[in-house]
């Protein structure tokens, strides 16, 4: 896509936001697709080196999320009557992601449900989860049936694994699968489809029809078939942007997502 702005119907203004402070030859490269390793390490350097909380950057990768869901799914395009959707969390980061997410869409004017089955005896997880129930946003307390789920939602987010996701997939989270796989309704999910192998993918496991990638695309993701390929978490500091030779695109004006 070398010189092509990556925004879906580019004006002259966006297309001046995406070029113009950029070099020819930085704009020529190909954004890069991480390995599980090389995404766990940027996580670790962004923590450690450059001294973030995993507060803060899940904040920003929530509001990404939640944003890109925006841009994909606008509130006039829903079919249903009610702007319903079904957050789905699992266990670590991508769960929490998964939490601010629902936070920002209900500020924004959905009606998220969540489902969040394992949830970390951690500070940061039990406070996202009180900050979720006290803006009303419902916890289902278990997960509906396939059939259920086309009916009452417009769209499920998928927060349940990211890049540290290894291995067969354990209860409860198999049954949630097999039962995601069997709904129609599209599926966003946040960084990584759950279930796939971060670099390899799956075959047989999820099609969402968005996939929101955080700090920068996991090679799996170059196996994404869906409608929406959106890039968030606009936070990675220059240098470590250049260490891991990341070649991000340029976000337009002040946006926090683009699409790919
Ligand atoms: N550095 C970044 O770019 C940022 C990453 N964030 C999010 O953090 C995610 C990574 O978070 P984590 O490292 O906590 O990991 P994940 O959220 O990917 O998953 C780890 C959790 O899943 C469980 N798990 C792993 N494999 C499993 C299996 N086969 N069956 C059942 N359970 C399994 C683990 O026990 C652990 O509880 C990213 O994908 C992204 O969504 C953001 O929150 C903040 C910034
Ligand atoms: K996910």
């Amino acid at each position: 896509q070398a010189g092509s702005c990556p925004l879906p119907a580019a004006t002259d203004s966006h297309r001046k936001d995406c070029f113009s402070s950029r070099p020819a030859s930085t704009m020529a490269q190909a954004i890069k697709y991480l390995g599980q390793e090389e995404a766990q390490h940027i996580d670790e350097e962004l923590f450690s080196e450059y001294g973030f909380s995993v507060d803060q950057l899940m904040e920003l990768a929530g509001l990404s999320c939640a944003t890109a869901v925006t841009r994909a799914y606008p509130l006039t395009s829903l079919v249903k009557a009610r702007p319903s959707l079904l957050v789905i969390c699992g266990p670590g980061n991508n769960g929490g992601d998964g939490l601010v997410c629902a936070r920002h869409l209900k500020l924004f004017g959905y009606e998220p449900t969540i489902l969040y089955p394992k949830r970390p005896n951690k500070p940061l997880f039990q406070g996202l989860t009180t900050q979720c129930q006290k803006m009303e946003i419902p916890f289902l307390t278990e997960m509906p049936e396939a059939k259920m789920i086309d009916e009452a939602y417009n769209l499920v987010i998928d927060a349940i694994f990211g890049f540290s996701f290894k291995g067969a997939v354990r209860e409860p989270f198999g049954s949630i699968l097999d039962t995601l796989k069997k709904t129609t309704v599209p599926i966003a999910s946040i960084d990584i489809p759950s279930g796939w192998d971060v670099e390899q993918g799956s075959t047989d496991g999820l099609q969402p029809d968005m996939l929101i990638s955080l700090t920068a695309p996991k090679k799996s993701a170059s196996l994404f078939k869906g409608r929406y390929h959106f890039l968030g978490g606009r936070f990675v500091p220059p240098g470590l942007e250049k260490k891991y030779q990341l070649n991000l695109p340029q976000y337009p004006g002040t946006d926090c997502v683009l699409q790919l």
